[in-house]
């Protein structure tokens, strides 16, 4: 089969840290427009694989193919050029700055945020600012500083600081950590309506969360697949229940 055709395609990967490896030999197929989560308990390596995805963290042998490039040859910023945008775990966006100005600065322009603060705000950049203001709930909030918003809200907005890049993958790092329940569940119809225009990789814990918006789950353990297939598949797996969700 040709690995191209499927967005991201990662055979082989391993990295190690002083002989350590925290991920082995690791294998796992993105389709187009697919969410995929990622779990499985601490230290199994999930954080490192996005780490190499994004270009944070060197693989010591391995591919990773996204889009017909080699993303472990190539540094962090041509990674976030080629498509891929990455949110941490905790939110980080600007605090003085208004929703609209977080959003403006991220628009791509290659320029420096004050760069960006100063440039004359085209229709364009308008039209995608509240475009994407409105995916993420904050369309009436355009002119509120963003750190005046709730923590769901903040996490929202760095969501949106992503989509506005357009990426064709989006790695998001335990998205509903902290929110609530109404939250949580406004983060799954989120998750849904960008996965119209992109892929998204996630990695998370909160296992109702995961079958409200997984296509597939992998299961990670020790950097290695323990298990891969629907919310269904995985939770009746008995490896998954040893290592995982019977503690
Ligand atoms: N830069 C590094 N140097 C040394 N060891 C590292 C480094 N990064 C990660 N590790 C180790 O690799 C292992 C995997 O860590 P990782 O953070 O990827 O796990 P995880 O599955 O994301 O866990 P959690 O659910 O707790 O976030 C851990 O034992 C960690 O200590």
């Amino acid at each position: 089969m040709n690995k191209d055709q499927f967005l991201l395609a990662v055979e082989g990967l391993t990295v190690s840290f002083d002989g350590f490896k925290a991920v082995d030999d690791l294998s796992f197929y993105l389709d187009p427009k697919e969410i995929r989560v990622i779990i499985g308990p601490n230290g199994a390596g999930k954080t490192t694989v996005l780490d190499l995805i994004c270009g944070k963290t060197r693989a010591t042998s391995g591919s990773i193919r996204f889009r017909g490039k080699e993303l472990t040859k190539m540094k962090e910023h041509q990674i976030v050029h080629a498509g891929v945008g990455r949110k941490f775990q905790n939110p980080s966006v600007f605090e003085d700055l208004t929703v609209f100005e977080n959003l403006e600065v991220s628009y791509p322009q290659g320029h420096t945020v004050m760069g960006s603060l100063a440039f004359k705000r085209d229709a364009a950049v308008m039209a995608a600012v509240e475009e994407v203001a409105a995916t993420i709930f904050l369309q009436d909030l355009l002119d509120q500083p963003a750190g005046l918003l709730s923590h769901g809200q903040k996490q929202w907005l760095e969501i949106g600081m992503l989509l506005i890049q357009k990426p064709a993958l989006l790695m998001l790092d335990e998205p509903v950590a902290g929110m609530s329940v109404a939250e949580r569940q406004k983060t799954a119809e989120l998750l849904r309506v960008i996965t119209r225009d992109h892929t998204v990789l996630v990695i998370e814990h909160d296992m109702q969360f995961v079958g409200d918006i997984a296509d597939r789950v992998t299961v990670m353990h020790q950097g290695k697949v323990l298990s891969e297939g629907s919310i269904e598949h995985v939770k009746n797996d008995p490896k998954v229940i040893e290592v995982y969700l019977g503690h």
